[in-house]
C-alpha cells in the first residue's frame, strides 16, 4: 500500500470550486497535485500558488491553473507534506529544500493541511535534521552564530556543491538540542542575521492528514487555536 498516495489524495478533498489553493512541494503532496490535476479536467475551477519551481514545473504537467501573489493576498488553504510531526502539530519541514516559499504560502493561507504519512510521526522533533536556509553571504559566520545556540548545522550540497535553493541560497542541515521548544527555537533562529527562514513550521499546521494502525486515513486537529498568520 502506497501510504503518501493515501494520504496525498485525501487531501485533494478540501479543495473546492473557486478557491486559491497553496501547492506543496514533494513526493507525498506529489499525490494531491495529481489528484487536483484530475478534478480540473473534471471542471473544478481553482487556482494555486506553488511553493517551488519543481511543483509550478508539475502544476503545468498536471493542467493546475497559477496565480500569484500579484493578483491574491491570501489563499483559502495550503496543502503541503512535511518531514516530521509531532503531537502538537509542530513540524520540520524543507527537506526538498522548499521551506522559505512553502512558509510564506502556509502563513497566507486561511487553512493549513499536511500530508504525512506514519514514518512522519515523532513524539518529539529532532530525529530530521532542520534545515536552515541562509544567504550565501558570511554564510560561515551565520554558521557560528547558528552552532552558538546549541545546533550542530552541516552545509547541504549537491554533486559535491553547496545545494541552492529556488530563492539562491544555501541550506544547512542542523542537529537541534534534545531539549528544545520547538517555537522558541522557530524564533530564536530567525533572530541571526543571515538567516532567512528555518524548517520548523509551529504553531501553523491546522489539520494533518496522516493514517491510523489499520492505514486508514485520520485527521488530527489544531486543538490550541493558538495559530500564527
Ligand atoms: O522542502 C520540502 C518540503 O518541506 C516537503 O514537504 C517535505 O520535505 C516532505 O517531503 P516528502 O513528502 O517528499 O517526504
Amino acid at each position: 500500500m502506497n501510504e503518501k498516495k493515501l494520504v496525498g489524495e485525501k487531501a485533494a478533498e478540501f479543495v473546492k470550486d473557486g478557491m486559491i489553493v497553496g501547492l506543496g512541494t514533494g513526493s507525498t503532496v506529489y499525490y494531491t497535485l495529481e489528484k487536483i490535476g484530475q478534478m480540473v479536467k473534471e471542471g473544478l475551477q481553482i487556482k494555486g500558488i506553488p511553493t517551488s519551481m519543481a511543483t509550478e514545473k508539475l502544476a503545468h504537467e498536471f493542467g493546475i491553473p497559477l496565480t500569484s501573489f500579484k493578483e491574491v493576498t491570501y489563499l483559502d488553504v495550503a496543502i503541503d507534506g512535511a518531514d516530521e510531526v509531532d503531537p502538537d502539530l509542530n513540524l520540520i519541514k524543507g527537506g526538498g529544500g522548499a521551506l522559505l516559499r512553502e512558509k510564506i504560502i502556509a502563513a497566507a493561507a486561511n487553512t493549513f493541511i499536511v500530508v504525512a504519512d506514519s514514518s512522519k510521526l515523532s513524539a518529539k522533533l529532532g530525529s530530521f535534521r532542520l534545515p536552515v536556509e541562509v544567504i550565501p553571504f558570511g554564510y560561515e559566520r551565520t554558521a557560528m552564530q547558528i552552532s552558538s545556540i546549541g545546533c550542530v548545522p552541516e552545509m547541504r550540497l549537491s554533486n559535491g556543491n553547496p545545494y541552492i535553493t529556488d530563492n539562491h541560497n544555501y541550506i544547512f542541515d542542523c542537529e537541534i538540542p534534545e531539549n528544545s521548544q520547538p517555537h522558541k527555537l522557530e524564533t530564536v533562529l530567525n533572530m541571526i542575521p543571515g538567516v532567512v527562514e528555518n524548517g520548523l513550521f509551529t504553531k501553523m499546521a491546522d489539520v494533518i492528514i496522516t493514517l491510523d494502525a489499520n492505514k486508514k486515513t485520520v485527521l488530527m486537529k489544531e486543538k490550541n487555536k493558538n495559530r500564527i498568520r
